[in-house]
């Protein structure tokens, strides 16, 4: 069948108020990563497909093709990583901050309603290994959302390091350990009840019973994670993420923020504190973030410590109104008034040039767009 009329599933045309939308979003998203000290960076759509080796690829199946070499190829995916290759291969001085905006093409399921071509806006901080480089991506995630007009949004947070340095305490052997965090991140409780009641009687047995429904209101899933025995690694993690909560009230004292610490990492490649950003009854997230200190070893020997995040531009751009767009006015012309056309344009508000060649025409025009039509020519006076 000739698919000549046809769109590739999961992608769209976009034009008019929503088109208009999205532009506006990306430009106020740019604006605050410019002011903020943020340099611009573009990387191709194309990329070898062993760029996206660290990435989930059950998640994020990527569109393949090939090269004339044979090689294989994709459409990015993610654009964390293009930024990672490029720093390794160019020599950029460090510390580094980034910002780029484009689409990424993820194949998602059939039928699961969702676009295999998302616009997102996003920074990396590469060379800051402290907790400030979290803090500024919150700042900005704050800013981006405040901006582009989310009035109610939550703040997810969670940390790769808690799950892992939970499993490294306990006492039982390393595959038991593998088999409680799968049961654990697939919530398959029967599994992992069976596994945890081995250690019913210990330290753990408390916080174990627990673990699988540790997410919701941060201070109320704190109060479970007290149980917890002390473990000096976790202890780092908890303490980070008690200070960005402090954070977040300071900077934002109406801000919900949720935690989650029974979910695998958002992305495989996090190390560390990762962010996400809802709205109710959405399952698309406002934007998403994360450290990731081993990244770079992925392209180079040396380890660069690096966080950043993306909004996605088509998640803020459905929670935005569409504008209400003054009405507008059509100058219709011959083209030997010009000039003088040219001249109303720039003294008329809202208008813009008739372009068609005839008054008929240029009237059934403005009808149909609710224009006003100002006619410059002597025709049909
Ligand atoms: N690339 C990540 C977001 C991110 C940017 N920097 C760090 N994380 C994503 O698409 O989910």
């Amino acid at each position: 069948m000739i698919k000549n009329r046809n769109l590739p599933s999961g992608t769209r045309d976009e034009f008019g108020p929503r088109a208009a939308v999205k532009e506006n979003i990306s430009s106020q998203l740019f604006s605050i990563f410019k002011q903020r000290g943020f340099t611009k960076l573009t990387t191709p759509i194309l990329e070898y497909a062993d760029v996206f080796k660290p990435l989930n690829l059950a998640n994020y199946r990527p569109y393949q093709l090939l090269d004339e070499q044979g090689e294989a190829l994709v459409l990015r995916p993610d654009l964390t990583l293009p930024v990672a290759r490029m720093m390794s291969t160019t020599g950029v001085e460090l510390p580094a901050k980034w910002y780029y905006g484009g689409d990424v093409f993820r194949v998602k399921k059939q039928l699961s309603g969702s676009y295999n071509q998302v616009t997102q806006a996003g920074i990396e901080l590469v060379g800051y290994s402290s907790i400030k480089g979290e803090l500024e991506c919150l700042t900005i995630a704050l800013a981006g959302c405040q901006a582009t007009g989310i009035k109610e949004m939550t703040l997810e947070l969670s940390d790769a390091r808690f799950v892992e340095g939970v499993l490294a305490a306990l006492p039982v052997p390393e595959p038991t350990k593998v088999a409680l965090k799968q049961a654990l991140f697939t919530k398959n409780l029967t599994v992992y009840n069976q596994i945890s009641e081995l250690l019913a009687d210990t330290e753990f047995g408390e916080f174990l019973s627990e673990w699988p429904w540790l997410f919701g209101d941060f201070d109320t899933v704190m109060k479970v994670v007290q149980r917890l025995p002390k473990i000096p690694k976790v202890q780092t993690v908890i303490d980070s993420l008690n200070a960005v909560n402090q954070f977040i009230k300071q900077m934002a004292p109406n801000q919900h923020v949720v935690l989650d610490l029974s979910i695998p990492s958002p992305q495989t490649y996090y190390t560390g504190m990762a962010f996400r950003g809802y709205t109710q009854n959405a399952s698309d997230y406002l934007f998403s973030g994360g450290r990731y200190d081993d990244l770079l070893t992925s392209f180079q020997q040396i380890k660069e410590p690096a966080v950043g995040l993306a909004f996605d531009v088509d998640a803020l751009a459905d929670r935005v109104p569409l504008p209400d767009t003054a009405k507008q006015t059509l100058i219709y012309f011959d083209s030997a008034q010009w000039q003088e056309a040219e001249e109303v344009l720039q003294e008329t508000p809202n208008s813009t040039l008739c372009l068609a060649d005839s008054r008929d025409e240029a009237n059934r025009i403005a009808v149909s767009n609710n224009q006003r039509l100002l006619n410059l020519t002597k025709e049909g006076e």
